[in-house]
């Protein structure tokens, strides 16, 4: 028996703001954006949207798309990094908002938690599901990745935002993709990216030192939660090499690998928080894992090898051959945090069905990471039902549908000033009212579904 994903549905924001618009309005080349990191377009939530409308929205076309009975689903467990409450789940959301539609208490049996590791947390809870299938093979569990990566205004981030969420079916003898049981990690607890708990002082905000009540705060510190992160763009780069490649060379020691690992690997997709991020960062493996070795690490000139490497056209074609089929969507979308890794798989095998190339019983490679920081290196083999799943989901055609927005609307939403939805929704979830009043209520979110 093999467990991995049987289908996979995504719901991405519909408005994007083209990479070059940006560029000019922050005095960037273009061409640094999009030739040097990949990256064309950045998705943005409209002003119904938040996460647990994206997670709701790629559950229900998993489910539609599919024919699955919701009753057979035991488990949704969301990879998150945009949670909306410290206490109730994504997960939680989801769940009543499908029992709108599929009746009181059809989710009452299934399981559900939200997993928070920065972009690592929807492969965490991809695992943990695999384990739970492989002991349980005749259940269903769904993993969900949903989160907005929202970055300050003239930051180095601000290029780099997306937001979606991705649903995958995950049982025993999938249709896509079984994955190996030999999973290798690789942790550091590091400050390169994170979203802290900030306060204010009450009289920064008041004017004056007497702590009275401010909004019902009685606090003389106000806490601030901000969806942006603080981080420190080169550092988080340095970051993700280290723990990729610590757990690259667990991964190959734990599975007795002899010779190249990367060889191996028909494809390999990796965490993307921009479209290059990948090439960018996998050329020291290229050079340090090579069948004959590139590079040493003991090399004094270790960092011009490796850059002169990264420059070679036996790494370009290795790019192109290995890592170029996941980027695509990246350079349209944008970060989806949890959701990136999975979205470069469906990317390349979107790619794979439309250039009509066969990869049944072929290795991928996976490079996940999340800031904080975590990797985790494993191994897929394509199954034969994958090119028809594929098929389904249309990927690019949806992709292409995205509408362009002015760059004083992107701002607009950015700072929470556009009150009003760019888009109609149709067919769609929508965050419908936040309640203010009801003080055993206050903050509680409600959504509705609209045809
Ligand atoms: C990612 C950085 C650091 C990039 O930072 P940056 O300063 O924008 O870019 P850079 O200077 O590092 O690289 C620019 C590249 O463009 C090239 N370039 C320059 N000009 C041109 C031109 N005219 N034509 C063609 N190419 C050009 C230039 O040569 C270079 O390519 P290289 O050869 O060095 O690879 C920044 O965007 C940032 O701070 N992002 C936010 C943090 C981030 O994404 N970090 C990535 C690793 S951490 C991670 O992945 C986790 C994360 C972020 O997803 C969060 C989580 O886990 O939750």
């Amino acid at each position: 028996m093999t467990t991995g994903i049987d289908a996979i549905a995504f719901d991405i924001a519909k408005l994007h703001l083209p990479i070059k618009t940006l560029a000019n309005a922050r005095n960037i080349d273009p061409e640094k954006l999009e030739k040097g990191l990949g990256l064309l377009k950045m998705t943005l939530p409209d002003v119904h949207q938040d996460t647990v409308v994206f997670a709701a929205n790629a559950l229900t076309k998993l489910i539609r798309q599919n024919n699955i009975n919701p009753q057979e689903i035991s488990r949704v467990y969301v990879g998150t990094e945009s949670g909306i409450d410290s206490s109730k789940p994504i997960g939680s959301f989801v769940v009543s908002l499908m029992e709108q539609l599929y009746g009181e208490g059809s989710f009452s049996n299934c399981d559900t938690v939200d997993f928070t590791f920065a972009c690592i947390g929807g492969v965490d809870a991809l695992q943990n599901c695999l384990d739970y299938i492989r002991l349980n093979p005749e259940k269903k569990a769904v993993v969900i990745t949903s989160d907005i990566a929202k970055y300050d205004l003239e930051s180095t981030g601000e290029y780099t935002q997306g937001a979606g969420a991705l649903a995958m079916l995950i049982t025993a003898n999938p249709k896509i993709i079984a994955f190996n049981h030999n999973w290798a990690v690789s942790t550091k607890g590091v400050f390169d990216f994170f979203k802290p708990y900030r306060t204010i002082e009450k009289e920064a905000i008041t004017g004056n030192n007497s702590n009275t009540e401010w909004f019902g705060n009685l606090e003389a510190e106000i806490e601030i939660h901000k969806d942006q992160p603080v981080f420190d763009g080169q550092y988080s780069n340095t970051c993700y090499t280290d723990r990729t490649r610590e757990a690259y060379f667990r991964f190959k020691e734990a599975n007795n690998i002899k010779g190249s690992l990367y060889e191996k690997w028909e494809s390999i997709i990796m965490h993307l928080p921009y479209a290059y991020q990948g090439r960018r960062m996998f050329s020291e493996i290229f050079a340090i894992d090579a069948a004959e070795p590139l590079a040493q690490q003991n090399d004094p000139d270790y960092a011009t090898k490796l850059k002169d490497i990264s420059k070679s056209e036996a790494y370009k074609e290795f790019v192109n051959q290995k890592l170029q089929p996941a980027e695509p969507a990246s350079s349209l979308i944008g970060n989806l945090y949890t959701g990136s890794v999975f979205m470069g798989l469906l990317s390349a095998l979107s790619q794979f069905v439309e250039k009509e190339i066969d990869v049944t019983g072929k290795t991928f490679g996976f490079l996940a990471y999340g800031s904080g920081s975590k990797s985790k290196v494993f191994e897929g083999t394509i199954q034969s039902g994958w090119k028809e799943a594929v098929t389904t989901v249309k990927l690019f055609e949806t992709l292409s549908t995205s509408k362009e927005i002015a760059f004083e609307d992107y701002v607009s939403l950015h700072k929470k000033e556009q009150k009003t939805s760019l888009l109609q929704p149709r067919n769609e979830w929508v965050l419908d009212y936040i309640e203010k009043e009801n003080p055993n209520l206050v903050g509680a979110r409600y959504y509705k579904w609209v045809e």
